[in-house]
């Protein structure tokens, strides 16, 4: 089976011009198959409160209203997903940037209405996995914008974790997937406030005591319930780590960061 590394890049370094650049290089040195998915939910705030809306986020997502939708999909779609690819094209990986409804690569649906009203967030249905094999054998890398669409032809927005760990598994069964999360922190910490705290492998039950504890909090519980259905539907191998410390973690010798196991 042929390998492919999915490779997930969070809005903290994003925001950040060096720290993108220098995981830009690193992920177009990245060898074989691979994939770009970002986030950039930091800018679309920034940008969002520039335009006078204000950002509200539950449990780690957006209240995506019509004005907010409009937003992502300038931001995320737009400024965000063509600076990566033009830096990309600028290391010599040739990348194509899209979003879910291109190709009808990623089929999601408006979150349904329980006790909060997420608006236009998108759940997503269906991946398209062939569509996605035959832009990687045209030697195409794809980039990954976290919006999706629907039937009836509307925009969606979704978490770029949930994104990353849904299109991993969805290739599951075609390639040997690797599923990396980068991000500005060395790995997956024991103590929050101690960068050096890094817990090396993290099992599932050790998860859930450490979400219990609290130790393990915002951003990094939907991370992880993400990456541990990914796990469970046949993704290898998937870690946590700093977007520096991505080629250690690619060249399978070094250990660096958070390796997950069930
Ligand atoms: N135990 C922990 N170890 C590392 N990060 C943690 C931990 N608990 C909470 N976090 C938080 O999770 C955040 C990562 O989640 P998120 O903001 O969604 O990341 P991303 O930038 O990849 O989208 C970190 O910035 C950190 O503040
Ligand atoms: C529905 C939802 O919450 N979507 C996310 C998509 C961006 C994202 O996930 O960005 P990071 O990886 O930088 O956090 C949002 O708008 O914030």
């Amino acid at each position: 089976m042929q390998h492919v590394s999915i490779i997930k890049i969070g809005g903290n370094i994003i925001d950040d011009k060096e720290a993108t650049t220098r995981f830009l290089l690193k992920f177009s040195q990245v060898p074989g198959y691979k994939l770009l998915i970002h986030g950039g939910g930091k800018i679309a705030t920034q940008i969002a409160e520039r335009l006078g809306l204000k950002a509200q986020m539950v449990d780690g997502r957006r209240i995506t209203d019509q004005s907010m939708l409009e937003v992502v999909t300038m931001v995320y779609g737009g400024l965000v997903n063509k600076q990566l690819v033009a830096g990309l094209q600028a290391k010599g990986c040739n990348a194509i940037g899209l979003t879910g409804a291109d190709g009808n690569s990623v089929l999601a649906q408006k979150r349904e209405v329980a006790t909060i009203d997420y608006g236009f967030a998108g759940d997503i249905v269906a991946v398209n996995a062939q569509q996605i094999s035959s832009l990687l054998e045209q030697q195409l890398t794809p980039v990954f914008a976290p919006l999706t669409y629907d039937t009836t032809g509307s925009m969606l927005n979704t978490n770029a974790d949930t994104m990353a760990a849904t299109i991993a598994w969805s290739l599951a069964s075609r390639y040997n997937v690797h599923l990396i999360y980068c991000f500005e922190k060395k790995g997956v910490l024991s103590d929050p406030d101690n960068d050096n705290s890094v817990i090396p492998a993290l099992t599932l039950p050790m998860y859930e005591q450490l979400k219990q504890q609290g130790i393990i909090s915002k951003g990094m519980i939907p991370k992880l319930d993400n990456a541990y259905t990914a796990l469970r539907k046949g993704v290898q191998r998937i870690i946590i780590c700093h977007a520096d410390e991505l080629q250690t973690v690619v060249s399978t010798s070094t250990v660096s960061g958070t390796t997950l196991s069930l």
